[in-house]
């Protein structure tokens, strides 16, 4: 399945009735299996396109649409920044939630919460509640969640930022193989440029005010080598290519801080 992204707009009206145009223009696909990263500056409109291709916001020119599908509503898959976990629902309760929400039957919702439960490094946490787990185990299973649906798109907005250092690397080093296990079609959300390059087959650099795409560059380094030291200048040069077109609007992004 692929996603066309076509002529979207977003324009709203901020608390002094002014007109804030977030998105204008824009314009790209996500190809099967294809990782696409939307990376740039705070207010750029990062979040409000994921939102829009998610279904979650309608823009106000252009329109979002899936080729090539089985006719079906497309299944989505959604990861936020916060991590949204049900309180009161075990890791299990939590995985299964979207597959008892689509009608699952009980042997479903069993194979494939053990499965992708077991693929996000959980095993043997089913039975805990959010408020036992750290925050990479939280968003792990908030990972699986999104998976257990098994969607035509997952999105992903900054699912990692939250998290420290060390276990913001090793997320992205574990989402890296669960995409290698599944191949889906992503979009994602980030501000790290860094992260961008390491997971994204493609990397589109918005502007801000408005929100425009400024380019779409292809990375092309073999996806699961990227952490190698033979990539290491190549990684750079991709890291400094994005950083110089995000400078400018990162400064101004800053100064309205
Ligand atoms: N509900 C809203 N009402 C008015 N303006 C909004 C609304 N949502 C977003 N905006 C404005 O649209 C622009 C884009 O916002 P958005 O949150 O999509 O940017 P972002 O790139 O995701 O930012 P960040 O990286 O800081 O999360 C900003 O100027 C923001 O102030």
């Amino acid at each position: 399945m692929r996603i066309v992204v076509e002529d979207v707009g977003k324009t709203f009206i901020d608390s002094k009735k002014n007109e804030v145009t977030a998105l204008k223009d824009i314009n790209f696909s996500i190809e099967q299996q294809e990782f696409v990263v939307l990376v740039g500056p705070s207010g750029c409109g990062k979040s409000t396109l994921l939102n829009i291709v998610g279904g979650l916001m309608s823009p106000s020119t252009g329109q979002v649409y899936f080729e090539g599908g089985s006719g079906k509503d497309p299944k989505l898959g959604i990861v936020f920044q916060e991590i949204a976990l049900f309180p009161w629902r075990t890791v299990y309760q939590n995985v299964i939630f979207g597959l008892q929400e689509n009608g699952a039957s009980k042997k479903e919702c069993e194979e494939k919460g053990k499965y992708y439960i077991d693929m996000v490094g959980l095993t043997g946490f089913e039975n805990a509640y959010p408020k036992q787990l750290s925050g990479g185990m939280k968003q792990r299973a908030g990972i699986a969640r999104a998976l257990s649906v098994e969607p035509d798109l997952l999105l992903m907005d900054e699912p990692f930022s939250a998290l420290d250092a060390q276990t913001r690397t090793l997320m992205q080093e574990e989402l890296l193989t669960i995409w290698d296990r599944t191949r889906l079609s992503t979009l994602y959300v980030t501000h790290n440029i860094q992260e961008a390059v390491y997971l994204g087959d493609r990397v589109i650099v918005l502007s801000r005010h408005p929100g425009q795409i400024k380019s779409i560059i292809n990375i092309d380094m073999p996806k699961m080598e990227r952490g190698n030291e033979k990539y290491r200048l190549q990684f750079e040069q991709y890291s400094n290519e994005i950083w110089n077109l995000i400078r400018h609007d990162a400064q101004e992004a800053l100064k309205e801080a």
